[in-house]
């Protein structure tokens, strides 16, 4: 659905980004973590947003940033209580995107029942891609998703593997939360999440669709 502004570059809009967690059966048992039977939802402030040619800052209280490759959807058409039937005429396309994670403190979150606003949302705890058109990736849930760190294979699934569809994500979470154009859904990440270090070079993508490379670097402060 054709919408009234460019979302090319969306991330310039400063809208929401919506994760989903727990998407893909092996990553939650990796972890050691229940496999979901509802969506696990948490937000990434509109700062995570970051690009290629930016570095991604390993926040100062962190020793144990893990990279999380995931299939980002853009929303074209804004909506609340959107059907399953309809909810792909409300995606403008998609994006290759990084969850970042202070895994560290996410374990630290999880065993306080605390939030994990430190470990996922932080300044550029977002890396995307440029804006894949919807026309370009024909079904969404029959592409690979794949990320290296300095060349070696680290992550590589299917996202044929999602437990929840991209249409039930979307319907499930606009019962919640009102979808707005440039809103961004993160799909949740398959196996092989681990730590990156300083100077340590990302390359990521979806099939040969698309791919984005990013560095890793200290804060300064
Ligand atoms: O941090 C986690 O384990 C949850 C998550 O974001 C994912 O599965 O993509
Ligand atoms: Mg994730």
């Amino acid at each position: 659905m054709a919408s009234s502004r460019n979302l090319s570059r969306f991330w310039e809009w400063g809208r929401k980004i919506i994760c989903v967690g727990r998407n893909y059966a092996e990553h939650p048992k990796e972890l050691k973590n229940e496999v979901p039977t509802e969506p696990v939802l948490f937000l990434k402030s509109p700062s995570a947003y970051v690009r290629e040619g930016a570095p991604i800052l390993l926040p100062y209280y962190t020793n144990n940033l893990h990279h999380e490759v995931e299939l980002g959807v853009v929303i074209g058409k804004g909506g609340t209580n959107i059907p399953q039937s309809n909810a792909m005429d409300h995606v403008e396309g998609y994006a290759l995107c990084l969850d970042m994670t202070a895994r560290d403190i996410q374990d630290q979150c999880k065993k306080k029942g605390l939030p994990w606003t430190l470990a996922k949302a932080f300044n550029t705890s977002c890396p995307v891609s440029d804006f894949i058109p919807k026309e370009t990736i024909q079904d969404p849930h029959n592409v690979k998703i794949w990320l290296k760190v300095n060349d070696n294979l680290r992550q590589e699934g299917h996202t044929s593997s999602m437990i929840f569809s991209i249409p039930f994500l979307i319907s499930y979470i606009s019962r919640i939360i009102t979808l707005e154009e440039g809103d961004l859904i993160l799909t949740g990440t398959p196996k092989g999440v681990a730590a990156v270090q300083e100077n340590d070079e990302m390359v990521a993508g979806i099939d040969d669709i698309i791919s984005m490379k990013f560095q890793v670097k200290k804060q300064t402060q």
